[in-house]
């Protein structure tokens, strides 16, 4: 049994049915969907505010490699084109963390080596998992340490799912 946070973006096209189908598409693996937030772009580049969610899920079948492909093949569905880092984008599946898998291969670092510094991961992780710990650190504390513009950029909306 592996048990996997995913945190799923998107800022191109419908953003709440491609995040909707995305969420479809993981099946009865899902353990439970974040609310759903509207944020500023993360990264820099200047774009359109995201739509971001986390989705808790388990199968007894998958390892953390096997996420990562689910990941993609989510990211494929929703036609993504990789054109600039941190960009706009249809749809973006990060693997935050697998269990207690730790590694540094750029194909699949975990935990997910931005994640401390995102809002629009923490604040719905903490949603659905109040006592969530990444890298030895409670969530809660690592959203702490955001800025104030950070932490309360982000808005709840309407739930996609
Ligand atoms: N934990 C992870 N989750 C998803 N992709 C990862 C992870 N670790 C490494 N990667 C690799 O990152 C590569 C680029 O991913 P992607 O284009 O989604 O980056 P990004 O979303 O623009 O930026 P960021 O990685 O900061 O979220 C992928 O080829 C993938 O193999
Ligand atoms: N708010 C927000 N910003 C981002 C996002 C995202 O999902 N949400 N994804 C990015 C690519 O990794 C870059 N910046």
């Amino acid at each position: 049994m592996s048990r996997v946070v995913l945190s799923l973006g998107s800022n191109l096209g419908d953003s709440r049915s491609l995040l909707g189908a995305a969420v479809d598409g993981l099946g009865d693996t899902v353990v439970a969907v974040s609310p759903t937030y509207a944020t500023p772009p993360w990264g820099g580049v200047e774009q359109d505010d995201f739509l971001n969610l986390v989705v808790v899920a388990e199968d007894a079948d998958a390892d953390a490699r096997e996420w990562l492909l689910r990941a993609q093949r989510l990211e494929q569905v929703a036609e993504r084109i990789r054109a600039e880092r941190w960009g706009p984008r249809t749809l973006d599946v990060d693997v935050i963390v697998c269990d207690d898998v730790v590694s540094d291969d750029p194909d699949l670092t975990l935990p997910h080596p931005r994640a401390h510094l995102r809002a629009f991961v923490l604040r719905p992780w903490l949603d659905v998992d109040p006592d969530a710990v990444l890298g030895g650190v409670p969530v809660r504390d690592h959203l702490a340490a955001l800025s104030p513009a950070d932490r309360d950029g982000v808005r709840r909306v309407d739930a996609v799912r």
